[in-house]
């Protein structure tokens, strides 16, 4: 057996352990406080817990806190996962797709209330108000740890806790880093072991000395209440009160009454992202909402790109594209989150810091997203998607015609007369990024790959054009910062309202916005004549009939060509006041079937809409005072200038 079981037989968390789990977790914890009981939020970070004994007497007070019926270390081996899927599936919890169509795999559904991430949930404690900015929900540290301590006090009782130690790109990589999770729920610790690196190697590195975060989620759902007395658990545990909660000073994260991934999967969005990118504003480098794409020209050239688009707005999808146009090859890097810092070569390097893939699964098809499809082949983890009666999975846009029965996402019958979609908007696959067969060969490089473009994007149903190139650095982060997006399910909240997203990281900034653009500027004077062309790109254009006048998906690559020939210096733009465009023969639209006004509609720039979108721009940057940097402020008023001349 490759986990180590460690029941808990008093308070104090003594553990028993298997002769096969890692010689240092066998130690006897002694229960020391754990940070949440520290009493402060000085920035130390972790630094009273290094190595395995303060990884240890962490795990040790939190057990105490929260009061676990046992202490599972997690390895991240085949056969901890085939263990922990056959005992979700005993308890009810995950279902067994037909193993002929979709060997080893599953179907999770979850609470009807608890679907997506939920923003208005979601904290950022920094010590002062000001660090977290307008955009972050921000609480006072001390008062949230006291909130936290309650509600976490007793929430794992009856349940099995998981420490889950995950390396955030390569082990011991130069741009990577490691932390551990501990989670009430298998379900969680399994989705972590598909899209992190989980191995006990990080406890080397831990023991080392190495730097990790911790990370705690708890589901909020205890067995067995104050009385002792024990209740039935349900196949989606789960509590009505959510708290997602990262204090970027300390670099913790707390997570309490979810079990969806977005808010429990908390090496992704909240350590990632929202951590990560704190931390990246004090070490000089880059943490974003960016999926990377290794880009091969007919001559065999490779580029590298980096694209921010809001959550379900195309990043899976264009980092698993399959060109449409003949010679072009796009393999895949990563699908959501990069990482980037300088080499020593001065040039900005990625890594992807996941090894897995939590995609939508809506829309994905042999159409659209073909590489997706065959990703998914088998040991997959499906949530909230529809049940076939063969045993199968499906979703909407998987096939262009619906199976005539199937169960829906929420357990009941369906047919394609019952006037609802069959699997949840934001349903979901977790799979490991390995199984993805446009993965390319140096999708897991040690030092990352070199960054030739950045592309930003979002889906606006007007004045955005197909695509545009900023003149410089200061003019791409002015269009990052200033993106607009209709807002999706990947959030609870209104589908469809625009909204500034900007660099896609509303949701995941862990500190205030303006100075993250004033990182990004800081950056590009870092990177000198290194700085990554940077274009915008909008797919989702659509006609004054509501039809997306661009055919997107695989025919995406005739936009990646024209930018990898613009890196390259052989292809020529017209300059507009936002941006050089490609004039329509520059594009390759050979045997697109696209009417005339409908191209020109997708790069049609109007000055009056513009000019309204700046007003609306200078409104919005007036929440951060002071702290817009002067530059896009200077970016705002010459697009002004331009744009009335
Ligand atoms: N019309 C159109 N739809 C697209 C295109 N690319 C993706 N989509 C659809 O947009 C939705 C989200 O796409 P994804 O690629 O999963 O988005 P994502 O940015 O990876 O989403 P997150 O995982 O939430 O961050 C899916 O329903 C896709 O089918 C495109 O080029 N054109
Ligand atoms: O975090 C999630 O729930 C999924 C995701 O990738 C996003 O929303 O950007
Ligand atoms: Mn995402």
């Amino acid at each position: 057996m490759s986990i180590a079981e460690l029941p808990r037989t008093d308070r104090t968390a003594d553990t028993v352990h298997s002769d096969t789990a890692h010689p240092d977790q066998a130690h006897q914890s002694d229960g020391h406080s754990a940070p949440i009981a520290r009493g402060t939020a000085a920035p130390e970070g972790i630094a009273g817990l290094t190595g395995l004994d303060g990884l240890r007497a962490w795990v040790a007070g939190i057990a105490d806190l929260t009061q676990p019926e046992s202490i599972v270390w997690c390895d991240g081996t085949p056969g901890e996962e085939d263990r922990l899927t056959k005992l979700l599936v005993a308890e009810g919890k995950l279902i067994r797709l037909n193993p002929e169509w979709r060997p080893n795999s599953f179907l999770a559904r979850t609470d009807p209330g608890d679907v997506a991430r939920v923003e208005d949930r979601t904290f950022i404690c920094s010590l002062d108000e000001q660090d977290a900015g307008p955009t972050n929900n921000w609480r006072e540290p001390e008062a949230m740890r006291a909130e936290l301590r309650d509600v976490f006090a007793g929430s794992m009782r009856g349940r099995t806790m998981y420490v889950v130690p995950f390396s955030m790109g390569p082990v011991g990589g130069p741009i990577s880093q490691v932390g551990v999770e501990l989670t009430d729920s298998a379900y969680v610790a399994v989705s972590m072991v598909k899209m992190t690196r989980v191995t006990s190697a990080v406890l080397d590195l831990i023991d080392a000395g190495q730097p990790w975060v911790p990370t705690v989620h708890s589901v909020g759902a205890p067995l067995i209440d104050d009385a002792g007395v024990r209740h039935d658990d349900v196949s989606w545990p789960c509590n009505e009160t959510k708290y997602i909660v990262q204090f970027p000073e300390t670099r913790e994260v707390w997570s309490y009454g979810s079990g969806y991934g977005g808010n429990a999967i908390l090496a992704k969005k909240a350590f990632a992202l929202r951590i990560a990118s704190a931390m990246a504003r004090d070490e000089g480098w880059l943490a974003e909402h960016m999926l990377l794409i290794k880009v091969t020209s007919p001559e065999g050239r490779a580029f590298h790109f980096a694209a921010a688009f809001p959550s379900a707005c195309g990043k899976t999808n264009l980092a698993m594209l399959r060109p449409t146009i003949p010679g072009w090859t796009v393999e895949t890097i990563g699908d959501d989150i990069a990482w980037l810092r300088q080499g020593p070569d001065g040039r900005l390097r990625a890594i992807n810091p996941e090894a897995g893939f939590f995609g939508v699964a809506p829309g994905t098809g042999e159409l659209t997203n073909k590489t997706a499809v065959e990703t998914l082949w088998g040991n997959t983890i499906f949530t909230n998607v529809a049940l076939r009666d063969d045993g199968d999975v499906w979703w909407e846009g998987l096939t262009e015609e619906p199976p005539a029965h199937l169960i829906d996402w929420e357990g009941n019958d369906w047919t394609p007369a019952s006037g609802r979609p069959a699997a949840h908007p934001n349903s979901r696959f977790t799979v490991s990024a390995a199984q993805c067969p446009s993965i390319a060969d140096d999708w897991d490089a040690f030092d990352g790959v070199p960054i030739d473009a950045i592309l930003f994007g979002g889906r606006r149903a007007t004045n955005v054009p197909l695509v545009a190139q900023a003149r410089d650095w200061k003019h791409g982060v002015f269009i990052g910062a200033t993106v607009s997006s209709e807002k999706t399910a990947a959030a609870e909240g209104t589908v469809g309202e625009l909204r500034r997203d900007p660099f896609a990281m509303l949701p995941f900034c862990g500190y205030n916005m303006a100075d993250y653009w004033g990182h990004w500027l800081e950056v590009g004077e870092q990177l000198g004549e290194n700085a990554p062309a940077v274009f915008q790109v909008n797919w989702f254009r659509k006609g004054d009939d509501g039809r997306f006048l661009w055919p997107g998906f695989g025919e995406n690559s005739r936009v990646i060509e024209w930018i990898a020939r613009r890196v390259e210096g052989t292809a020529d733009a017209v300059s507009t006041p936002i941006g050089c465009l490609p004039q329509a023969e520059q594009l390759d639209l050979d045997g697109l079937d696209l009417a005339e006004a409908d191209v020109a509609e997708l790069f049609e720039v109007d000055r009056d809409s513009w000019l309204a979108e700046c007003d609306l721009t200078e409104e919005y940057f007036e929440q951060f005072g002071t702290r817009v940097p002067a530059a896009l402020r200077a970016e705002l008023a010459s697009l002004r200038y331009q744009l009335r001349a």
